[in-house]
């Protein structure tokens, strides 16, 4: 991967426990790790090719660690980010705080970073519904009020994962042609309703 151009920055954020390195690994690897949990340390980095139409989009990822004992860590990891998957466990309503505190700092510090929530482990309401400690409305609605865009996804079983960094890449390519249409021909600003047209290009 040395030498390589990324051209999307994307971090992971959120709780540990909640599922971001499976994330990860399911999304560039489709593997799914059983065995002993292992925290991350710090943060790891990993590039992933992938297509948008004709175009090609190298994703750079950094997994951070969700312990409280490494956040100021993670904010350096968030620096320049254009795209933020913000994970919180189905399972557990205490992740979706923290998820929400992870986006107030984004919003505050980050106004360019295009934020998407990512409930996980959605397999295992699919085992059990009485499971789900974060209801799915409550959180679009949020979604909504910050311009947020909302997945949920289980590494276990593979779902919607693919579909949520296809989405951050579709994103990336939409704002780059958009940045070349408003330099080359102008475009009328309020035809943009999209949030990520928005964060993205109004500076
Ligand atoms: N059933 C199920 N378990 C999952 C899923 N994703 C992660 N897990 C389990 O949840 C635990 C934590 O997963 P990790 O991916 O290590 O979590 P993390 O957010 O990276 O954790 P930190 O590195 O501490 O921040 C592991 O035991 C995983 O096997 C999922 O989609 N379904």
């Amino acid at each position: 991967m040395s030498g390589q151009r990324v051209d999307v920055k994307v971090v992971m954020l959120g709780k540990e426990y909640v599922g971001k390195t499976s994330l990860v690994e399911r999304y560039v690897h489709d593997r799914f790790l059983v065995g002993p949990y292992q925290n991350t340390i710090g943060a790891a980095f990993v590039a992933k090719v992938m297509s948008v139409g004709d175009r090609t989009v190298t994703l750079g990822i950094w997994d951070t660690a969700g312990s409280e004992r490494y956040e100021a860590m993670s904010r350096i990891y968030y620096r320049g980010a254009k795209a933020a998957i913000v994970c919180y466990d189905l399972t557990d309503s205490s992740s979706f705080e923290r998820a929400k505190f992870w986006v107030k700092e984004l919003r505050s510090l980050e106004e360019g970073c295009q934020i998407y929530l990512c409930g996980t482990k959605s397999d295992l309401l699919d085992e059990d519904r009485r499971r789900r400690r974060v209801d799915f409305h409550d959180v679009q609605d949020y979604a909504d009020n910050i311009k947020a865009q909302l997945f949920e996804t289980s590494s276990k079983t593979g779902q919607s994962v693919d579909k949520l960094f296809q989405k951050v890449a579709e994103d990336y390519v939409s704002v780059a042609a958009f940045q070349v249409m408003t330099e080359d021909q102008g475009v009328d600003l309020s035809q943009k309703a999209s949030p990520y047209f928005y964060s993205c290009c109004h500076h």
